[in-house]
Formats: C-alpha cells, sequence, structure tokens
C-alpha cells in the first residue's frame, strides 16, 4: 500500500483528481489504480486523473487519464493543471507546458485560464452533422431542446457508430442555439462512458462548428457545469488558427488516499 497525496479540482464541473508526480510517486503505467481512483463508489470519483511532471524543454508536462485509464487531449484537465502548477509554485501567470498532442501557452487572467488549442486544419460535414478534432475527437450534433434530450442514450449510440470503432470512437456534443453568439452544449465523453457536466475540447469544436452557420469569435457557450468561451481566427471554413479555450477552474479539496 502507498499513501498517496491528491488534490481534487474542477473546470466548470469536469473534475480531475490531480497529483504532483514531479518525484514519480505515482507510476503512470498503473492504470487500475487510475480507474480505483476515478471511481466515485470505491475511489475519490473523478472524471479523470492528472499528472502534474517535470519536463526539459517545457514549464511542466501534464499526463492525463480518462476515468477508465484511457487518454486524450483534455481541455478543461488543461484548465485545471495549469492551475494546479501555479498553486504548485511551478509558474507564475503565464506557461508552456507539454500535453498528449504537443506544447500548450496558457495564461490567467481575473480568475480565468486561457488555453491556447491546437490549429485545427480539417472540418467534417456528414447529413448536417459535424466532425471536429480538436485534440480529442468530437461529432456535433444540432438539437431544438438540449435541456430535454436524452444525451446518454443518443451519445453511446452514436460514440460507437462504424465510422468511429475503427478509430478509437469519438465524444458526442448536442448543441442549441440560444441567441446569437450563444450556445447551450451537453457532451456525452468517452472514457467516462457518460455525461460529463463540460467538456473544454468539446465547445472548441462546437464553436468552430457553429462558425460555419455564421457566429463570430468569441462563442459564448452554456454548459451544465457554467460558461465558457472560445475565440478563435477563422482562415477558412476548414482551418482554423489562434483557438483559445477560457473559462474558471479551481481546487475543490485535498487529501490522501491508499493504492
Ligand atoms: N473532458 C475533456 C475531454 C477528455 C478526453 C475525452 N474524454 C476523450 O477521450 O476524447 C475536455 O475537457 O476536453
Amino acid at each position: 500500500m502507498t499513501h498517496l497525496k491528491f488534490y481534487k479540482y474542477q473546470g466548470t464541473g469536469n473534475d480531475f483528481v490531480m497529483i504532483d508526480n514531479r518525484q514519480f510517486t505515482f507510476n503512470q503505467n498503473d492504470l487500475e489504480s487510475v480507474r480505483k481512483i476515478c471511481d466515485r463508489k470505491f475511489g475519490i470519483g473523478a472524471d479523470g486523473l492528472i499528472l502534474i511532471q517535470d519536463h526539459p524543454d517545457h514549464d511542466f508536462e501534464m499526463v492525463y487519464f480518462n476515468a477508465d485509464g484511457s487518454q486524450s487531449l483534455c481541455g478543461n484537465g488543461s484548465r485545471c493543471a495549469v492551475k494546479f502548477a501555479n498553486f504548485l509554485g511551478i509558474i507564475d501567470q503565464q506557461t508552456t507546458f507539454l500535453a498528449i498532442d504537443g506544447a500548450h501557452e496558457a495564461f490567467l487572467e481575473d480568475d480565468l485560464v486561457h488555453l491556447k488549442m491546437g490549429d485545427v486544419e480539417e472540418v467534417t460535414i456528414k447529413n448536417k452533422e459535424v466532425f471536429i478534432n480538436t485534440g480529442s475527437p468530437h461529432h456535433i450534433k444540432f438539437v431544438d431542446d438540449v435541456e430535454q434530450f436524452d444525451v446518454v442514450q443518443e451519445g453511446k449510440r452514436i460514440r460507437y457508430m462504424e465510422d468511429y470503432s475503427k478509430t478509437g470512437g469519438t465524444n458526442v456534443n448536442f448543441v442549441q442555439a440560444l441567441s446569437h453568439n450563444q450556445v447551450f452544449v451537453r457532451t456525452y465523453e468517452r472514457g467516462v462512458e457518460d455525461e460529463t457536466l463540460s467538456c473544454g475540447t468539446g465547445v472548441t469544436a462546437v464553436s468552430l462548428a457553429v462558425s460555419l452557420k455564421n457566429y463570430q469569435s468569441p462563442v459564448h457557450i452554456k454548459t451544465l457545469g457554467g460558461d465558457l468561451q472560445v475565440s478563435f481566427n477563422k482562415i477558412n471554413d476548414q482551418k482554423f488558427e489562434e483557438i483559445y479555450l477560457i473559462g474558471p477552474a479551481g481546487m475543490v479539496f485535498e487529501g490522501s488516499i491508499e493504492i
């Protein structure tokens, strides 16, 4: 048994167990422990687990796991990692850190984390639905009343659709237009296999998708866990640069667990 110190963070309700792993106290190949720690009945409970580690060329490295132990880019998790790195004294107000999809810049301003996402070079449209990879894969479906929509049932169906199953599946976002430049988004997340209260890479993909319907940067996004903004430079309908995911993130509690 090992005594592991952890911190619990949330970014618009997407919640994560954070571990300062600069001394390699947690074995990143121990996926059974990742799953146990994230379990809401037998562990701490979280949508994902994040390790903060030293890196020779960047301020830090963020290693992200979904609750089931799989890995991908997490936008909200990255915003929490920036706040955690600031709390640990690794960074001040701005940073460059490494994530699974490459280096990301970020800065803190007025309690919001501004996270620079990777450029997007491909937008796929099929039957009025959209697919965009923003570091993680996202299917986007427009609905009339997202509050009443069965996100879990329809999300599960699309997540395992044949087109996606060959490439590891997809996250699924359901979007309702609220007013000009505002949308309400609910997301079914792969790796959590449930709806989460918000998804950063998801709302980023949605913002780029609605720019094809003449929404302008910054797009304002309402989620069940709070409000986010996404700003971007649209080169054309396929190509986007200078993409920023902007929103709050913070520590909820800290503690230790036996693993
Ligand atoms: N919650 C995340 C996305 C995490 C990764 C996703 N579940 C996947 O496996 O693709 C976010 O805020 O971006």
